[in-house]
């Protein structure tokens, strides 16, 4: 596998055969009662077409921005330095609602027996730390060498709200897929159910690999340029904003802007998107997200990855098939509700602090996400040992009677 980033889209499978029948989880199995959905929408609704009206219920939205992106930063704890979290009350109490994947494996490993494990994860702040500057939420060593693995074990997709290319360049893997601009942006196999979709394009990837290239946003591609520059035209004398094209969306960082000026980044950001009823606006860890308002989202795209992978025969439509989501961000519980609801999987949140939520389980940082990967591939290991020796076992019986 090369460990190389390159910029390139990739679109590689781990060949498996699979059998045919439905995705399903029963609900028997669960360790717990599936959590209840309080988990409020994550699209703020923007007011179409009201010029001069600032739609910036300041308190709410500040607070609302301040639990999602916790003071704690990742970062601390990724430089090993444990925050008060540990001894917090209200997180171990939180826990009881979503347990740490780690404490529960064995459990989450019995809801994949005799099936196959998919695996979805999101990139900031799940594969590597939340940092202040996007451009270099670089993963470790250590953790793209447990993602390299665990996708060698198990079909693995990269879902993130980066451009598809960026995230690539961060992950720098070949043997996984890939999804840009929250899904919008994705590249799988040729020979599968997406040959026929609408907006699926044959295509050939950097490395000369060709697949289908899903972009259900395509005509949105000029949008989002003129609304980029817009933006970065609009925000450029507030100091510490940051303008980032992700293709099919855009974000807006205020993370480094002085909490008195958020509001006035979220007034361009308005200002700006008010002439694009098409576009809509959700938030993220100290970032506004302009995108298309299609209906589509991360949940969208694991349910389209789940009928593409494996080399196109797809897996949407066994249940032989666990498919786990790790994520940290609002738009990874499109994810989460989609496993929930369909009984496919089991979401898991990376957090620090407690945060309502669709997903099953939690953990804590990235380094505890590198460490579930790990179990992943030890797990593997050891259950394909112990099906050859059963094997072994029976042929041996067998030429014995
Ligand atoms: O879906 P994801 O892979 O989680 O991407 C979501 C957004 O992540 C990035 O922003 C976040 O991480 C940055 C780096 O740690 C941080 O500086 C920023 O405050 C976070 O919001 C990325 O830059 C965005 O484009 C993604 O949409």
């Amino acid at each position: 596998m090369d460990l190389k980033p390159n910029p390139t889209a990739a679109v590689l499978a781990n060949p498996v055969t699979i059998s045919k029948s439905r995705l399903v989880v029963p609900s028997g199995l669960l360790p717990c009662s599936p959590p209840t959905l309080v988990f409020s929408p994550n699209l703020l609704t923007v007011p179409r077409k009201k010029a001069g009206i600032l739609d910036v219920r300041a308190s709410s939205w500040l607070d609302a921005t301040k639990s999602s992106s916790p003071r704690h930063k990742i970062t601390m704890n990724y430089n090993h330095e444990r925050v008060s979290a540990d001894t917090d009350v209200a997180y171990h109490t939180w826990m009881e609602k979503y347990p740490s994947a780690l404490t529960y494996f064995d459990q989450i490993t019995n809801f994949a027996e005799g099936k196959r494990i998919a695996l979805f994860l999101d990139y900031d702040g799940t594969l590597s730390p939340i940092v202040d500057n996007p451009d270099l939420a670089f993963m470790s060593i250590d953790m793209r060498a447990a993602v390299a693995k665990v996708a060698k074990d198990f079909p693995t997709a990269i879902i993130s709200g980066r451009s598809r290319d960026k995230v690539y360049e961060f992950v720098g893997l070949t043997d996984l897929y890939y999804a840009g601009s929250h899904g919008m942006d994705i590249m799988v196999p040729v020979r599968q159910s997406s040959d026929d979709s609408p907006n699926c394009i044959r295509s050939t990837d950097k490395q000369g690999k060709e697949g289908n290239l899903f972009q259900p946003a395509s005509e949105f591609l000029p949008t989002i340029e003129e609304v980029f520059n817009s933006l970065v035209k609009s925000t450029k004398e507030i100091k510490g904003a940051k303008v980032e094209n992700n293709k099919f969306c855009v974000s807006v960082h205020y993370r480094n802007v002085d909490e008195k000026n958020w509001k006035t980044v979220k007034q361009c950001v308005h200002d700006v998107i008010r002439n694009y009823p098409r576009l809509r606006l959700s938030r993220g860890r100290k970032v506004l997200e302009v995108r298309p308002d299609i209906e589509w989202d991360k949940g969208k795209a694991v349910t389209f990855l789940l009928e593409s992978l494996e080399n196109g025969s797809g897996l949407s439509d066994h249940d032989d098939v666990l498919a786990i989501y790790v994520g940290d961000d609002r738009t990874d519980e499109d994810a989460f509700k989609v496993l929930r609801d369909g009984n496919c999987g089991k979401g898991i949140l990376v957090s620090s602090v407690p945060k309502e939520s669709n997903a099953s389980f939690s953990l804590r940082d990235p380094l505890e996400v590198m460490e579930f990967l790990k179990s992943l591939v030890t797990w593997k290991k050891k259950t394909s040992s112990l099906n050859t020796a059963s094997k072994v076992e029976k042929e041996n019986t067998l030429i014995q009677t």
